[in-house]
């Protein structure tokens, strides 16, 4: 809080409220007048700077401004003795008092005299002894709320004259406790006082001054003020809206920035990983055509479970239209085990596969994190939905295959397998075994229990014979038209289907186990053969397996079965082939290892 007048002017009025009996002339402020010819006697008047300076601030214990002035003054008596003096005030109210003249300076008026009301604080020149508290007719004092000083000092001691027309340099200090005044550079008052006290917390600075009918010029020529502007703090609301502001802002900058990155990141690993499919499955040279997942989500109706056909370990497999053509699409489950690495195991090998009895995949995508897989759409669904009648389902609902449906299956089963076996040395199997991982159709290690072969666990992938052993169990499901166990059955491996038939087998009448529903019509020869070589297919040693080529011949009748124990072999691992089955086991030791339970999925 800063301001300067130099000398005044009458443009620096505007700066300034002045009182009617206050003006601007030669280059001074006369805080009461002196020109115009009009009587100067009885006056008083005021010279405020127009702005409130903040003096204090806060309650309890408030911080103080502190504050310097210095200002010139000039008095000169018109009449012997002059009057009355001038004062520099500091006060809350702006405007004059009426009849502060004479005596009271234009500092207070008699109602106000000695009140708190008068909110006022002066460094009073006196130069008139006038009341019973004045010194002398040269003094100056220090008043608060009073024209009467608290301290008042004799000038003359100083050898000033106030009123003798000479310039006076007084410098005015407040440093928040001690207010002190130099004349001419000559300190002449120190006085403690908290201004907070007698004062509002804002307040105007300037002069006033009086006549009577002793009369004086009262001037001042020159006015400096500096006072620290604690008002500043106060004023500080806006930082407290900017900053936070401005910090919320950079803030969500940066999350923006970062959640942009990171987005970028997944998107780039993303087609990172497209990318290395996409190379791969090309490389592999496969037929499937790459589908956007917007053309298959169309496809299905929005995944839409009405077109759901069926669940299988990967997931949920749904009817689609394409071109006006019914496609299936298997939808990798998220939780699915299977990776890129399957999944291009999927598409390469498969998608390369060309066989009357193997579904048809027709292509694959792999978009926003989604495996999806398209086959062709086989209208008769599942095949356990015409071997296995549910116990609830009405005759209608399960027609029974017959004898020759039901061979036609096993043959087409063997030859989709024996195609599998010899088709680039089984893609899916070595991809998998390549990673030592099984994979067979079904997540982890192959499939469902009952249809394993017993020594999947211990070798934890996927062979031919394993394979031959699967087949072995599906030929006997459509024969004997019974599901391979219940999971809770299969936990006991003797309770297999397998374990099952070779009881029949055994006692010397297997076409017994043959389904019931086709009420003895087949031809007991061929049901024979096929239950044996089903038999075969599941020999706990899968050296004694035979191959599929086999398994064909002798469906087809071009070969007998292979011969099979009456008595269902234990299962021994390591098995041996059968030039070592002579040896016995049990000397093998803690390496040979009876197999006593199988635990399924
Ligand atoms: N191409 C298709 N046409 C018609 N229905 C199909 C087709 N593919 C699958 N389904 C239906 O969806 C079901 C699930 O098939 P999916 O191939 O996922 O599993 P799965 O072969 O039954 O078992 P696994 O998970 O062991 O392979 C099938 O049982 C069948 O009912």
């Amino acid at each position: 809080f800063d301001f300067n007048f130099s000398d005044f002017q009458l443009e620096d009025a505007s700066q300034l409220i002045l009182s009617s009996n206050s003006n601007i002339a030669l280059g001074a402020l006369q805080v009461t007048y002196d020109v115009n010819g009009a009587s100067m006697e009885n006056l008083s008047g005021r010279a405020m700077y127009n702005k409130r300076f903040r003096l204090w601030k806060g309650n309890g214990n408030p911080t103080i401004a502190s504050f310097n002035t210095t200002f010139v003054l000039n008095i000169l008596d018109q009449t012997s003795p002059g009057g009355e003096g001038l004062a520099f005030i500091i006060t809350g109210n702006s405007s004059l008092p009426d009849n502060s003249q004479g005596r009271w300076l234009g500092i207070v008026n008699s109602d106000s005299n000695g009140t708190s009301e008068a909110e006022i604080v002066a460094v009073e020149f006196d130069t008139r002894m006038s009341g019973d508290g004045d010194l002398d007719d040269n003094h100056i004092g220090l008043n608060i709320n009073s024209i009467n000083s608290v301290t008042p000092v004799s000038l003359s001691g100083f050898d000033f004259n106030i009123s003798q027309g000479l310039d006076l340099w007084v410098h005015l200090q407040y440093d928040g406790e001690n207010l002190t005044v130099t004349v001419n550079d000559t300190l002449v008052l120190s006085e403690p006082v908290d201004l907070s006290s007698y004062l509002p917390e804002e307040v105007f600075i300037g002069f006033s001054a009086s006549t009577s009918d002793e009369i004086q010029l009262n001037c001042v020529k020159s006015w400096w003020f500096s006072g620290t502007d604690i008002s500043e703090d106060g004023n500080l609301w806006w930082v407290w809206i900017v900053i936070p502001v401005v910090i919320l802002m950079m803030l969500t900058v940066v999350l923006v920035f970062y959640l942009y990155r990171r987005r970028e990141t997944i998107d780039d690993d993303m087609e990172g990983a497209r990318g290395n499919i996409q190379d791969e499955i090309n490389r592999s040279g496969s037929g499937p055509k790459k589908f956007g997942f917007k053309e298959l989500k169309q496809a299905t109706a929005n995944f839409s479970s009405k077109n759901k056909l069926g669940q299988g370990g990967f997931g949920i497999v749904y009817k689609g239209s394409w071109r006006n053509k019914d496609i299936a699409i298997k939808r990798v489950s998220k939780k699915s085990n299977q990776g890129k690495q399957e999944f291009i195991a999927e598409v390469t090998t498969i998608g390369n596969l060309n066989h009357k009895n193997l579904v048809k995949l027709i292509g694959w995508c792999y978009e926003r994190r989604e495996l999806l897989l398209v086959y062709e759409y086989m209208p008769n669904g599942s095949l356990d939905k015409f071997i296995f009648c549910n116990e609830k389902a009405s005759t209608a609902e399960c027609s029974t295959l017959n004898w020759q449906q039901r061979l036609t299956i096993i043959q087409g089963v063997a030859q989709a397998l024996e195609y599998l076996h010899n088709a680039g040395d089984f893609g899916l199997a070595r991809t998998i075994q390549e990673k030592e991982k099984t994979y067979h159709s079904t997540v982890e290690i192959a499939g469902t229990p009952g249809y394993m072969a017993p020594e999947t666990f211990l070798i934890s992938r996927a062979t031919i014979e394993t394979d031959v052993y699967s087949f072995g169990v599906l030929v006997l499901e459509v024969v004997c038209g019974r599901k391979p166990g219940n999971q809770g059955e299969q936990k006991n491996y003797n309770n297999s289907i397998v374990n099952w038939l070779w009881e029949f087998y055994k006692n010397g009448k297997i076409t017994a186990a043959v389904d019931s529903r086709m009420e003895a019509d087949f031809v007991e020869t061929e049901a024979e053969r096929v239950l044996v070589l089903a038999l075969a297919c599941c020999h706990p040693n899968p050296h004694y397996r035979p191959c599929m080529r086999t398994v064909l011949q002798v469906l087809s009748g071009e070969a007998d079965p292979p011969e099979v124990p009456q008595e269902r072999p234990s299962f021994m691992w390591p098995a041996m082939p059968p030039s070592f089955s002579h040896m016995d086991y049990s000397l093998r030791g803690s390496q040979l290892t009876p197999f006593t339970d199988l635990t399924g999925r």
